[in-house]
């Protein structure tokens, strides 16, 4: 899980990022604010028209252009208040178009939420060095779900601004974070007083860069939501949660648990990617933290804090093993290894499966059961086991798969998968492909 957007990449890159105009400085352009990446935009917004416009020169009514864009955004409360599932807590939508419609059209959708535990397994408190935090109030085994709760607010990550013409670089940067307060507003308006109360307790530590107070808030706490809106390329498809809850997770780059978004249900989730003793923080990543350990002060840098987890407190020589094994674990591709099992008749039988444990062992070593590929790994060994008609192991490594839940969007496994007896193996296209004379 990635935290939403860093301030500092919002500047529109005057060059690649100004989509149109062909003076900026006589006509304004439109430029796409860009919260976090350098991705230039395709647009699947409607802007041609007014883009041709401003091309052509035929018209400075700028007023009209901004309210165009204004237009482009759609603000909705989930559930709607009159919805039956009314008494679930209600998320602030600002969806660019067909974003809502997406959503209605994802398999399942409305999930309702699993009822709120009456003895949550966590508390907010005050961490020393950090503000607060979450801690555990009891024991959390590995593959828990921990809690699950609709984001206060939902917001894009990239959108499409205009910009007045004649602005210098430190104008640009003011106005697009003025352009995001103004959009975030009417949604924070409609909150109920007691999630707007919530929403404005969270942490802001963007209070002397220019940030509104709402962007402040949406920037320090924001989750990354990619890919909410499939099929959108370049990222428009991209949003940011901010939660009461798993928005007052601290980073660590060996964190203990997992936060994830379940389209379905419109929530963000948190599970415990290893067992969790009471009274430990819960922590996650707000970025990949496969990098080693001065990438990853760096980022920690960007986010305003200094990281003292266990893995960057080590001493020295230890953190130049942490970095190899976080190299080895960076550069391993899982589809080439895949691929290469599959097509070399010369690899032995247990080369893949020896790979993918190699991988798994040096992720549980430098605590990064966060990975996707804590997950992934396990279903390739499956998959593995599968092509070599072995259905005794394959259905253990199956068991496996079922506990590693905390991937966005997770597809459970069929569950037949579990019994080795089961006819699904050898009913399953790969079975005994990699006994198979070539
Ligand atoms: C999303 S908030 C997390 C909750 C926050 N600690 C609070 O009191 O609400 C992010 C901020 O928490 C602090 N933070 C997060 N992880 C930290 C860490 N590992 N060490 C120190 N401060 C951290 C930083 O101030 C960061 O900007």
């Amino acid at each position: 899980m990635r935290r939403g957007f860093l301030l500092n990449s919002a500047k529109p890159k005057p060059s690649a990022d100004k989509r149109v105009g062909n003076s900026a400085s006589s006509h304004g352009s439109i430029v796409t604010a860009v919260q976090e990446g350098k991705k230039s935009i395709d647009s699947a917004v409607p802007y041609a028209k007014i883009q041709a416009q401003i091309m052509a020169g035929t018209t400075n009514d700028l007023e009209r252009f901004k309210e165009e864009c204004w237009k482009e955004y759609e603000w909705i409360s989930f559930p709607p208040p009159n919805a039956v599932a009314a008494r679930e807590p209600v998320t602030e939508c600002i969806f660019l178009p067909g974003t809502k419609q997406a959503l209605f059209n994802t398999p399942g959708f409305p999930q309702p939420l699993p009822p709120a535990p009456t003895n949550p397994a966590y508390r907010v408190a005050p961490i020393p060095g950090k503000r607060l935090g979450l801690i555990a109030t009891c024991t959390i085994k590995q593959g828990e779900l921990i809690l699950t709760e609709r984001p206060l607010l939902i917001r894009p990550r990239n959108t499409r601004m205009f910009l007045p013409p004649n602005l210098n670089e430190k104008q640009t940067t003011q106005h697009i974070l003025d352009e995001w307060e103004r959009i975030t507003e009417p949604a924070v308006a409609r909150m109920t007083e007691e999630r707007r109360n919530a929403f404005f307790k969270l942490h802001n530590n963007k209070t002397g860069d220019g940030s509104g107070p709402i962007t402040g808030l949406v920037v320090t706490n924001g989750l990354e939501w990619t890919n909410l809106h499939p099929g959108l390329t370049g990222g428009l498809g991209d949003y940011i949660a901010v939660c009461d809850l798993i928005s007052r997770l601290n980073h660590s780059c060996s964190p203990n648990t997992q936060a994830t978004q379940s389209r379905a249900q419109l929530a963000s989730t948190l599970h415990a990617v290893r067992d969790i003793a009471q009274g430990e923080e819960l922590t996650i990543h707000y970025f990949n933290t496969l990098g080693p350990a001065a990438a990853r002060a760096k980022s920690c840098k960007r986010y305003g804090f200094t990281c003292q987890c266990p893995c960057c407190a080590q001493p020295k020589e230890r953190l130049a093993e942490s970095d190899a094994r976080r190299t080895t674990l960076r550069e391993f591709n899982l589809s080439d290894a895949e691929q290469r099992w599959a097509k070399d008749p010369t690899l032995p039988l247990d080369w893949l499966v020896t790979q993918c444990l190699e991988q798994l062992d040096l992720l549980e070593k430098e605590g990064l059961q966060a990975c996707n590929s804590y997950c992934v790994l396990p279903q390739a060994i499956m998959s593995a086991y599968v092509m070599l008609a072995d259905a005794k192991r394959a259905s253990k490594w199956a068991v496996v798969v079922n506990e590693r839940r905390w991937i966005d969007d997770y597809v459970p496994l069929d569950p037949s998968y579990l019994d080795p007896k089961s006819p699904a193996y050898e009913k399953n296209r790969a079975w005994g492909l990699r006994m198979q004379p070539w």
